[in-house]
């Protein structure tokens, strides 16, 4: 690398060659188009962490204290990549390099809202990172309660006329009360109040059914269920209402949800209803679970998704499908209530800023369309895990504990593997491909150095 070359010392100051590959990667994607870019970040990490190293040598803290950078951007966080500069990509790399400016780096500089400003010390720039945070959530994040109150108004009526239809047409099947159900109701619902669940519990008989774990299963999926049915020699076939939608001796989600949708979707004169209820209703086609699509003011409107589940002891296993087709008629399991009500109770304990972080998170994902594929699901997984181990989660630390999730994310994501706090087991990354990771981790990783991006939108 020449930067490193010209260096008689082998070692620069950060807005050197650590800068310079900061720059390489914020602009890769311009030139390299997004597939390429991610590949490159990644590839490039192995380089960082070389440079890095350099930098943290006996000599540089001293330097880093007074230059106040790097302070949020240690090395240490980044594992080894298994991932190898090919031959083009080295090229590529080194070629930019050399074009590279000298002077400071697009890292040294923010600029939200306000006109640029040059960076002081590590705690200064943490300060301003969580004035802006804080702005970001009260313009972008933050849904005011009015809007909230009617997305929850136009879900209630929307249930009720789908609870009725739903004992009209399907009077013997066995359901427990359906709730509403989703961020909308714990108040982690961000941006705009656009979508809400109806969950519907099928009841089962206990002896005829059990749960196997997907990992015992031949697709080895842990996270993932199957139903199968049991004793059929003394409980023939027919004698559970929900037998209709056993296929090869499991019971099939995919079944259960056509069972509903037919009702849901073909039985119900939605445009009648949307008319009596002075809304717009239609069911979403094509779609692979059964969601409404409620315009319930002139500028307003949610998506109403229709998710039938089943309870085994305090196991939820619900009815949406695993992304990859080959997984057909397994059951998610769903941590989200208990992931939930772990964070909201920890900072109900202290105080803490977790359930903002996590709305942060969740809005710099919905707004951000690079980084669309990160759900709720792992970001509040992301937080819990980070939240066991740190202990102080106070308000004056939340520019902090976002960088944090944020270098830790892109960790999980270095290695592919997001394990569930619940159940370590599972990957929380197990539906994302490669390349959906690779572009996840370069996006987050080039915010490390300048995280005002991802709230510039
Ligand atoms: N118990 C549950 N209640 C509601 N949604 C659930 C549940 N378990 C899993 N989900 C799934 O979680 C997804 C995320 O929903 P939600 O928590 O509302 O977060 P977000 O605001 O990011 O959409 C939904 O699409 C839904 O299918």
């Amino acid at each position: 690398m020449s930067g490193l070359e010209r260096d008689p010392k082998g070692r620069k100051e950060d807005n050197g060659v650590g800068s310079a590959i900061d720059f390489v990667l914020s602009n890769a994607k311009l030139v390299l188009g997004v597939g390429g870019a991610a590949m490159l970040g990644i590839a490039t990490l192995a380089v960082k962490r070389m440079y890095d190293r350099a930098v943290s040598a006996p000599a540089s803290p001293a330097k880093m204290g007074q230059s106040g950078k790097r302070s949020w951007e240690e090395p240490s966080w980044l594992g080894s990549s298994p991932r190898l500069l090919n031959s083009d990509m080295k090229t590529n790399l080194s070629r930019s390099l050399q074009t590279l400016p000298t002077g400071n780096s697009a890292s040294g500089v923010c600029s939200v809202g306000a006109g640029p400003l040059s960076l002081g010390a590590g705690s200064r720039q943490r300060a301003s990172l969580g004035e802006k945070l804080r702005c970001f959530y009260e313009t972008r994040v933050r849904i005011p309660s009015e809007e909230q109150s009617g997305a929850r108004r136009a879900v209630l009526q929307i249930c009720s006329q789908l609870l009725s239809s739903l004992r009209d047409r399907l009077p013997d099947a066995p359901l427990r009360d359906p709730y509403p159900s989703g961020s909308l109701y714990d108040d982690l619902q961000v941006v705009t109040a656009d979508h809400a669940q109806l969950m519907v519990p099928l009841v089962l008989e206990k002896n005829l059914w059990s749960p196997v774990p997907g990992e015992e299963t031949i697709m080895n999926v842990p996270g993932f269920w199957l139903i199968r049915r049991e004793n059929q020699e003394y409980y023939p076939r027919g004698t559970s209402y929900w037998d209709r939608c056993v296929v090869g001796g499991y019971l099939s989600p995919k079944s259960v949800l056509e069972s509903f949708e037919r009702v849901v979707r073909d039985s119900i004169n939605w445009p009648a209803v949307g008319a009596a209820l002075d809304c717009r209703v239609r069911p979403v086609v094509p779609s692979e679970t059964i969601a409404l699509e409620v315009q319930y003011e002139t500028d307003r409107r949610l998506f109403l998704e229709f998710l039938p589940l089943v309870v085994f002891e305090d196991r939820v296993l619900i009815a949406k499908p695993h992304r990859l087709a080959e997984f057909t008629n397994v059951w998610r399991q769903s941590f989200r209530e208990a992931h939930t009500s772990r964070l909201q109770r920890a900072d109900r304990g202290d105080g803490g800023c977790r359930c903002l972080c996590l709305k942060l998170l969740k809005g710099v994902c919905k707004v951000n369309p690079a980084l669309g594929k990160l759900d709720s699901g792992q970001l509040t997984a992301a937080v819990l895990a980070v939240s066991t181990r740190k202990r102080d989660w106070s308000p004056d630390d939340l520019a902090e504990r976002f960088l944090l999730l944020i270098r830790e994310l892109v960790g999980w994501l270095e290695e592919g593997c997001l394990p569930c706090p619940l159940d370590p087991k599972v990957n929380l990354f197990s539906e994302l491909t490669p390349q959906e990771i690779d572009e996840l981790g370069y996006t987050l990783y080039c915010a490390l150095s300048e995280p005002e991006s991802l709230l510039r939108t």
